[in-house]
């Protein structure tokens, strides 16, 4: 037997071995936990924990108080008519494209979508059309650029897409597009738009309704201090009835959402966290000038920030000749950088990066973010005469 208690030994419990380091990974760093919410995790860990009063469907729960969340914090925070709570952005994506469209329509992707707008895509079985970007150095994407896709879909398949889609920022540059000038540009062709908010709710102020969206996807795991994985997905009145039509042989269970979506520990930290999420999106000036003040200290030792400048997000994308050149010479290679960071306790960094890599500087405040840099330069010295 293979499965003997030595071997089953080392799916115990495991530490972590990055907790506690000055953590600057992009995909993390919205993600830490609050207080609050590092409590939720134990009380509410249990399997269905939050099913204990449960009438038939998750967004109704009242104990805990899920049905609020849902159904009023959600909406005003979202800025949109109807919400919901998913396993993710990448699911909130795929039930939006999956209920807008059927197998063999279109639809229209920035040029700097994440993959997972891809995949919901495929699955959906639509065919996608990319808004191109301008490329290096500013990746900018002009909203016009989703009239021509639009009628490019138009007069080769012979009708509309079904949807347009845009990140908002982008995971790779963390670019902040003109999402209103897009949303009234699809509208133009009667053409609904997805604003792809996994970096933004939660982060920044952000309302579907002031940009002219008809669907917001956000994720809780990144964006919103909770334990993934879990999303949010908001919708106008106007298409809320065809994202979230009933099934016909459960009469309370939404389609789209496989009747209940996050039914545990997963909501429960992202109501947790809540109340200090809203409180920190209002300090979202202070993060953008932190993204810009550690831009400029990176600048000033010779690295190039890529994307939009000035920068209007904690995620930057950065190319590090300094770092390459020593990745050149050094034993280790390529992985020089990540060793002299981790000795450091800074985490974020991917491994084997040296070149180009991005980060995140959001909720690290300005002590740490010195810490960093101070480390950047540091580095660089060491290796001067190697
Ligand atoms: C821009 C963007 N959108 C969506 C996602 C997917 O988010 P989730 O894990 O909640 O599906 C990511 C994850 O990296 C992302 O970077």
């Amino acid at each position: 037997m293979t499965l003997d208690d030595s071997y089953l030994q080392k799916f115990g419990f495991i530490k972590r071995e990055t907790l506690g380091s000055i953590n600057i990974d992009p995909l993390q760093t919205g993600g830490l936990l609050t207080e609050a919410a590092r409590q939720t995790l134990t009380e509410w860990g249990d399997g269905y924990s939050v099913c204990d009063f449960c009438g038939g469907i998750l967004d109704q729960i009242k104990k805990p108080p899920i049905h609020d969340f849902v159904h009023k914090a959600l909406p005003e925070f979202l800025g949109c008519d109807e919400a919901r709570v998913t396993n993710g952005a990448r699911e909130s994506k795929f039930a939006v494209m999956h209920s807008m469209g059927k197998s063999g329509d279109w639809i229209v992707l920035d040029g700097l979508a994440h993959y997972s707008s891809y995949v919901a895509a495929e699955r959906a079985g639509l065919n996608i059309k990319v808004v191109p970007h301008t490329g290096s150095p500013d990746y900018y994407l002009d909203p016009e650029g989703y009239g021509t896709a639009i009628e490019e879909v138009t007069k080769e398949s012979g009708k509309p897409p079904v949807l347009a889609l845009v990140t908002y920022p982008d995971g790779s540059y963390g670019n902040v597009p003109d999402a209103g000038k897009i949303a009234s540009v699809c509208h133009g062709y009667d053409v609904p738009l997805l604003l792809n908010g996994a970096y933004c709710v939660g982060r920044m102020p952000v309302s579907a309704k002031e940009i002219g969206a008809d669907f917001i996807v956000g994720s809780g795991h990144k964006s919103m201090a909770a334990s993934g994985p879990v999303g949010v997905l908001g919708v106008s009145e106007e298409y809320a009835p065809i994202v979230f039509r009933k099934s016909v042989h459960n009469k309370v269970k939404e389609i789209e959402l496989l009747g209940c979506t996050a039914r545990g520990a997963t909501v429960m930290t992202l109501m947790a966290s809540f109340p200090e999420v809203v409180k920190r999106v209002r300090n979202w000036d202070q993060e953008i000038e932190n993204a810009r003040w550690f831009s400029a200290k990176l600048e000033d030792l010779g690295f190039i920030q890529r994307g939009q400048k000035p920068h209007s997000h904690d995620l930057m994308f950065f190319e590090a000749p300094g770092f390459y050149e020593i990745s050149q010479k050094v034993k280790n290679g390529r992985y020089f950088l990540y060793k002299e960071l981790k000795s450091r306790n800074i985490h974020g960094i991917k491994s084997g990066l040296t070149k180009f890599f991005k980060l995140s500087t959001f909720g690290v405040g300005r002590e740490k973010l010195g810490v960093v840099a101070n480390s950047f330069e540091e580095i660089l010295k060491k290796y001067e005469n190697v």
